[in-house]
């Protein structure tokens, strides 16, 4: 990483007392919504929201289907900070970008992160449509060396060298699985490995077949970086993927994903997704506190 990607605590400081002044909401918990599944923060009621040029410091989203947007407000009378829309590497961000709002969450006073994303099948029994909540993540970027972490470590903020093992938290998935059998959701509930990739391209057909082989059950392009980040320094996890297309792994299969098909799938699921998400936050163990 070179030197003008480098952020200061000072710089996720400024931001954190800019919300600080503009809303008397202190979330304990933030969602970030995947393609297509900003609708999550239309839930909120007593809205405060802002959008991400406004806001000093925040990087732009660039995606069809990431409305940029920070809204914060309350979920079933617990209050939230809700991203539509978040940051891909692949739009030139570099990570400490991409990740930038989730320091600034944690300096916000933060406790659980819930992340959602759109992504595509790898995994033989899966179905467009089905709610994966993750349960650990391949970092193909980060295995790599392209970590958010990646320069100085910020020692307020977390340890130089983070364990990676039970990021995504048991108790959550516990208590999302048991909220699924209560909905009747569970007939298109999974469980599985997502799988980070650099993008902005879909997987050819040995990228597939090798991830697959590696013991991926979703891929896509976001995520591991804001969770790693999240993890770091200490906040709770949660994530599902909404599978929105099956990944090609056959060379006989002529079917070609399309960003387009992945919105479509996203919007037939959001109000499910909505409902769980709602119904997991409501029965999060933490206490509200106003400015
Ligand atoms: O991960 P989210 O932001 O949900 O978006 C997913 O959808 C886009 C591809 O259609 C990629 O950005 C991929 O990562
Ligand atoms: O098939 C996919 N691959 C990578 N990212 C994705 N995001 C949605 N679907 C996909």
């Amino acid at each position: 990483m070179h030197s003008k990607d480098q952020i200061c605590h000072d710089d996720y400081q400024k931001t954190a007392d800019w919300l600080l002044s503009q809303t008397q909401h202190r979330p304990k918990v933030a969602i970030i919504c995947g393609s297509g599944l900003g609708m999550l923060a239309d839930a909120l009621k007593l809205q405060d929201s802002f959008h991400y040029a406004d806001i000093p410091g925040f990087p732009q989203s660039t995606v069809q289907g990431h409305a940029g947007r920070l809204v914060f407000g309350e979920l079933k009378g617990k209050t939230c900070v809700c991203m539509q829309g978040r940051f891909h590497m692949y739009e030139g961000h570099s990570l400490s970008k991409v990740t930038f709002p989730v320091r600034v969450f944690k300096l916000l006073g933060v406790e659980t992160l819930i992340v959602t994303n759109a992504a595509g099948a790898l995994a033989d029994g899966y179905c467009n449509g089905d709610i994966m909540i993750i349960r650990d993540h391949i970092n193909l970027p980060g295995l790599a060396g392209l970590n958010p972490l990646n320069g100085p470590n910020d020692d307020k903020f977390g340890p130089r060298f983070p364990p990676m093992s039970g990021v995504y938290d048991q108790d959550l998935r516990r208590l999302a699985k048991d909220i699924c059998k209560s909905l009747d959701f569970s007939q298109f509930l999974q469980e599985g490995v997502y799988c980070m990739v650099g993008g902005p391209n879909f997987e050819s057909i040995a990228e597939a077949r090798f991830l697959h082989k590696l013991g991926a059950d979703a891929v896509g392009m976001s995520t591991a970086p804001e969770v790693l980040v999240a993890s770091h320094c200490g906040m709770k996890v949660f994530g599902l993927s909404l599978i929105t297309n099956k990944v090609v792994k056959d060379y006989e299969d002529t079917e070609k994903v399309n960003h387009e098909g992945v919105l479509g799938v996203s919007k037939m699921r959001s109000e499910t997704l909505q409902t769980l998400v709602t119904e997991l936050v409501s029965r999060l163990d933490i206490n509200n506190n106003t400015a």
